[in-house]
């Protein structure tokens, strides 16, 4: 792997759970610890320049909470991050260092200011940080418009004016204005029909060839990570559980959440591509099972997987996984 991108060591983010007036008072009488939810629970893992990185688990594993720690949008609660071998904190978002990493979310409306036009909405943050001078924004717009593939009268258009489709391109345009180094897509697909999905990721695929982005790609969709990414990390709540090169973790997948989660994964295309629920409820966050908090659903579990926390091992050049009953 080339020198990284991106880095983390051991990231942890937890957040205080939800309780009543009665589990406040009684924690305070009592001295105990709030209840926490540890959404992302000591993740290490590495992106190299260029590459493209697939995150993919159940609902409520710790996706978009790591996603947006690396995007700097949210401070860690213990641990490092690292951008080109520089530690960052959460603050940077303010300065012109946390523009490299941009991130794509899967709503384009909300994320885009309804009241401004799409000249302001994609030149806005260039000019602000001097990127582009003001009066040059708008050839520089046009420019990211045409890569974008959206028509040169969408400059004085708003975002209620155009399709699902078109506003992820917009989004698209917006984040590559601050001309970044990473870019993070959280499930920025899931809301567009099937053949506009395509053509986004197409788009994403053409940018990535063109300006060697590095990439993050959160998605339920087992087919486009797959389709899209070199490498993918599994998570269960909040853990990583298996991290290996694409085609190794579809093809061979060590652990028994991987396998459960792609069986029954159609082979050639169909129309359901996305990971079956798979058997056992998933435990509450706030009451992690203890060991490897996968044992309770796991069928190749063992007494000592109720009380080891397995820890990420090589299972081959690149592969590993966090499994105490796997080679
Ligand atoms: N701001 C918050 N306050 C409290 N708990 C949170 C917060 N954000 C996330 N969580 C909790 O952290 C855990 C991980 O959530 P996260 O959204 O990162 O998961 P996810 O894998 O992205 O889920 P999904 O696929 O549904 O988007 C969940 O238990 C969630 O309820």
């Amino acid at each position: 792997m080339t020198a990284p991108i991106f880095e983390a060591e051991a990231m942890s983010r937890t957040f205080a759970g939800s309780r009543s007036m009665f589990q406040q008072l009684t924690e305070r009488w009592t001295g105990a610890e709030p209840l926490a939810v540890r959404a992302v629970d000591r993740v290490s893992l590495q992106l190299a320049e260029g590459e493209t990185l697939g995150i993919v688990g159940e609902s409520g594993c710790g996706k978009s909470t790591l996603a947006r720690m690396i995007a700097g949008i949210l401070p860690t609660t213990s641990g490092s991050r690292r951008f080109r071998g520089e530690v960052y904190d959460s603050f940077l978002r303010r300065t012109r260092d946390a523009l490299k990493v941009q991130m794509i979310f899967q709503d384009p409306m909300s994320s885009l200011n309804p009241r401004l036009r799409v000249e302001d909405i994609i030149g806005e943050a260039a000019i602000l940080h001097g990127i582009v001078a003001r009066r040059e924004a708008r050839p520089y717009v046009l420019d990211l418009l045409e890569r974008v593939g959206l028509p040169e009268d969408a400059l004085r258009r708003y975002p209620h004016q155009f399709s699902g489709g078109q506003r992820q391109r917009i989004g698209v345009a917006r984040a590559l204005a601050v001309k970044p180094h990473m870019l993070i897509c959280d499930e920025a697909v899931a809301a567009l029909d099937v053949s506009v999905q395509a053509q986004i990721i197409n788009l994403l695929i053409k940018i990535r060839q063109d300006s060697g982005l590095a990439m993050i790609f959160i998605s339920h969709d087992l087919g486009v990570i797959r389709h899209l990414c070199d490498r993918v990390a599994v998570m269960y709540l909040g853990r990583v559980v298996e991290l290996a090169p694409a085609d190794e973790l579809f093809d061979a997948p060590k652990h028994p959440y991987t396998r459960m989660l792609l069986e029954g994964m159609p082979r050639i295309s169909s129309e359901r591509r996305s990971f079956l629920p798979i058997r056992g409820e998933i435990p509450s966050p706030l009451h992690p099972p203890l060991g490897c908090h996968f044992h309770p659903r796991c069928p190749i579990a063992s007494a000592h997987c109720q009380a080891i926390v397995p820890e990420l091992r090589q299972a081959g050049p690149g592969h590993l996984h966090a499994c105490l009953n796997t080679a």
